[in-house]
């Protein structure tokens, strides 16, 4: 569904990716792993569209999305990839609730088809019981769970996660990777994710290895 072939990035005289390739399909979580510096967080910055490759190319369902212009790469990305960052990241002046409706409202959905949404994504996450609360008032893996369900609340084909479990204890952690994985069965969404930790990608269904920006599957 989606694939980077031979990608290639510079930042002045360090080379980012010198080749690299990666490949995810449908339902399916690919884990990006290697050292720091190895490149993994261009890699998932160029595939999901944030970054733009030197060479090589990125294709998503059919399309070239390293040849798309901006404008129509940038409403690709809002409806068909959602994002989550290592740090929630969440409205602090909103409820995990109203954080998670969010990007519901920005594109327009109606307030009935938005609640049902928001209540299913809230219940399978686990987090039913915190919604009411502000982000401040939550632990950090209730916040990065709430976090995910903004990311899939407009059901993307594609979530991109980069080190999604990195500020969370493994008990946490665990339950993180436990929704991203249920969200990729269930809605058949493809996942791709950074991580340091090896107990994460032991349960990813792919993993690429990244070293001095050349990837390994
Ligand atoms: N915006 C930037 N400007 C300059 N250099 C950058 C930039 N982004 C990344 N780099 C460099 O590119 C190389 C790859 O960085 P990248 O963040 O992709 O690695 P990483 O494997 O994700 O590392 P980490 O695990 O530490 O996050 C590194 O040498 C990094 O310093």
């Amino acid at each position: 569904m989606l694939s980077a072939e031979k990608l290639t990035l510079s930042f002045g005289k360090t080379v980012a990716l010198a080749g690299a390739s990666a490949t995810v399909h449908r339902g399916e979580v690919l884990a990006l792993v290697g050292p720091s510096g190895s490149g993994k967080s261009t890699m998932l910055y160029c595939m999901a569209g944030l970054l733009d490759p030197d060479g090589g190319k990125v294709e998503f369902d059919g399309r070239i999305l390293t040849k798309l212009n901006d404008d129509v790469r940038s409403d690709l990305r809002r409806r068909e990839f959602g994002f989550v960052f290592q740090f929630a990241e969440l409205v602090p002046e909103l409820s995990l609730r109203e954080n998670v409706s969010l990007p519901l409202e920005l594109n327009g959905v109606s307030r009935r088809e938005r609640e049902a949404r928001v209540d299913e994504l809230l219940d399978r996450l686990g987090i039913a019981e915190q919604a009411g609360r502000r982000p401040a008032k939550v632990s950090g893996g209730q916040a990065q769970r709430a976090a995910v369900a903004r990311a899939m609340a407009h059901r993307p084909r594609v979530l991109f996660a980069d080190e999604p479990t990195g500020a969370l204890d493994s008990q946490n952690g665990t339950l993180v990777l436990d929704a991203l994985l249920d969200l990729a069965a269930v809605d058949e969404t493809a996942v791709v994710l950074v991580t340091h930790d090896p107990e994460i990608s032991a349960r990813a269904h792919r993993v690429v290895q990244m070293r001095d920006g050349v990837a390994t599957s």
